[in-house]
């Protein structure tokens, strides 16, 4: 490639959120009206990405949009936070993904997510972005497109000596075990590390124990995020697992803060590479709680200019 390397890639997903608020959710057959309607930009890989660029990783996205109006807008908004779009692919197969969330006014909502063009996401794309894939610093995946073409993914960075952060949302409880040896960080939540081993992770010794079992299936590092009590970070070389936690905030909106999480952490692996994972935790920590003093997702995701300096 002549053309300067990327901080972080990812391959991952990009969905339009269609968000409707309602005093309650609609029964069945019925109709109701609401009083508010929002586009928002969503998907977990595309999230992850934008974190990452908005404090001021050269980024790149691989995935699939429809040819249509969702798609094109997607496009643009990758341009505007200065995402490369040129592994963006747009098929006339499927729409772009789409999540259609009603929320009522007590804050509960029921999702509808059509994964559409996601799921066309594939080899021939992968092969595509190779060239880059190659030379990127930190290459992100999650499981929001087929999960086979998130493990090629992976593969290709882990051959090519290429760090991959692998989150492996929204879980699936039969994950393949050959994810875990392509993890330089397997990075997910809560919810995600008990279905995954089966124990409950309610508090910090539960995620310990969770995360040395994680551990144990082979990947070189694990984080599991733990909401307003930071995280916990596990390595292979270090056998005594490290709490992380975070300052207190106000959350008025905690969508997306995983994202938030994990976008920053790439960023801080592809920038400071010999930075200890748990400075890294902790940083990520401090970028994601800023995510959940805003609304939505992307629209709450800070940029560098609005960080403190320290996190630099
Ligand atoms: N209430 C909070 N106060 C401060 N930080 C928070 C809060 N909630 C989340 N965070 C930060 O965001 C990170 C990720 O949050 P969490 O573990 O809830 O992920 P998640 O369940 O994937 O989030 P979501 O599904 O809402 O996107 C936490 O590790 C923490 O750093
Ligand atoms: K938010």
């Amino acid at each position: 490639m002549t053309e300067e390397a990327f901080d972080v890639i990812v391959v991952g997903s990009c969905m339009t959120d269609l968000v409707s608020q309602a005093p309650r959710l609609p029964k069945a057959g019925e109709t109701i009206h609401g009083h508010k309607f929002f586009i928002g930009f969503g998907g977990k890989g595309a999230n992850q990405c934008i974190q990452a660029a908005r404090l001021g990783a050269k980024t790149a996205m691989v995935c699939k949009v429809g040819k249509d109006f969702f798609g094109d807008n997607y496009i643009q908004n990758f341009k505007d936070n200065g995402v490369h779009t040129d592994f963006v692919g747009q098929t006339s197969n499927s729409a772009t993904g789409a999540a259609s969330i009603i929320v009522n006014d007590a804050g509960e909502n029921a999702i509808v997510i059509v994964a559409g063009a996601n799921m066309l996401l594939g080899s021939e794309e992968l092969h595509k972005a190779l060239p880059a894939i190659r030379h990127t610093k930190v290459l992100v995946c999650q499981l929001e497109i087929s999960p086979q073409t998130s493990l090629q993914a992976l593969r290709m960075a882990q051959e090519n000596k290429v760090k991959t952060i692998f989150n492996p949302a929204p879980a699936i409880p039969d994950l393949g075990p050959e994810f875990y040896g392509v993890s330089d960080v397997f990075c997910c939540n809560e919810s995600e590390a008990e279905l995954l081993t089966g124990s409950s992770v309610g508090n910090v010794d539960e995620a310990h124990k969770a995360g040395q079992e994680l551990l144990k299936r082979g990947c070189r590092s694990v984080i599991i995020t733990l909401g307003p009590q930071g995280c916990v970070v596990l390595k292979v070389e270090e056998p005594s697992p490290k709490y992380v936690p975070t300052t207190a905030v106000t959350a008025v909106d905690t969508t997306g803060a995983g994202d938030s999480f994990i976008g920053a952490l790439a960023f801080y692996m592809a920038h400071y590479p010999t930075m200890p994972l748990e400075e890294m935790a902790l940083r990520a920590n401090r970028v994601a709680g800023v995510s959940v003093q805003a609304v939505g997702t992307q629209t709450s995701y800070p940029f560098r200019k609005d960080l403190p300096a320290e996190l630099f």
